[in-house]
């Protein structure tokens, strides 16, 4: 494998921020009130996603007597809550950091829109603003379909100054099945950091191709890409 990595892509709910445990507390604040379950099934369907098909896929497999706009507007108002309180993940920030120090292009590809968003990021500014970019999916012009298609890794990497002459550079990192799913399927490599819910061999085969898995990024090697080691 040709290790040398030059641009460098990060995920953001459950990678960078703890925020994949408050969208399951507003789901299931909501699913109280139908008498319907969370499971974890649903949840990995949802991750990642742009927020209209996520919201569609938890009506459609829990038969919610509700519309898209009738759940996001609930997930919107726990949001407004939950979101500002939002905590950076171990070992996240310390990459970022470092990253940026060493003049390693860096970029944000995250399934967001721009109004959740920016209620995640508002306690970490100065943390995001080192970031070259950042692409919304649910939000951005530009990108067609939510991971796992390619689509939102695809416009990070041209979005960046001198983009990757090759997308092998690039390294994503990512927890989700369907952020996996894209990052291979835009042709880069990519180290995933699944939630401990996840059973890691249920989705060997379909994450084959996946270069690295690491329980945090307090364990990520940069060294092991061609980067410069800590
Ligand atoms: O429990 C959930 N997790 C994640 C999502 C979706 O996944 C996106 C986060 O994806 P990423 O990790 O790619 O930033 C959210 O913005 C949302 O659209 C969701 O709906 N429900
Ligand atoms: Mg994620």
């Amino acid at each position: 494998m040709d290790n040398k990595i030059s641009h460098v892509i990060f995920d953001v709910d459950g990678l960078i921020l703890d925020t994949e445990k408050l969208y399951t507390l507003i789901l299931e604040e909501m699913l109280e009130k139908y008498n319907k379950k969370f499971t974890w099934d649903l949840k990995l369907k949802q991750m990642g996603k742009q927020e209209q098909e996520a919201a569609k896929v938890a009506i459609d497999e829990l038969n919610l007597p509700i519309t898209v706009e009738e759940y996001l507007k609930h997930m919107h108002e726990g949001q407004s809550r939950l979101f500002p309180k939002a905590e950076l993940l171990p070992g996240a920030e310390k990459l970022i950091r470092h990253l940026h120090k060493h003049k390693i292009p860096i970029a944000v590809a995250t399934g967001s829109n721009s109004y959740s968003y920016a209620l995640k990021r508002q306690n970490h500014g100065e943390l995001f603003d080192l970031f070259h970019h950042e692409v919304l999916a649910s939000s951005d012009p530009e990108v067609h379909k939510g991971k796992p298609a390619p689509d939102v890794f695809l416009v990070a990497a041209k979005r960046f100054k001198n983009p990757p002459q090759d997308n092998k550079q690039v390294l994503v990192f990512e927890d989700a099945p369907n952020g996996v799913q894209s990052a291979l399927a835009a042709g880069m490599k990519c180290v995933w950091i699944p939630d401990s819910n996840v059973s890691k061999s249920d989705w060997e085969q379909p994450l084959k191709g996946v270069n690295l898995i690491l329980n945090s990024l307090q364990e990520f090697a940069p060294e092991e890409f061609g980067l410069p080691p800590f």
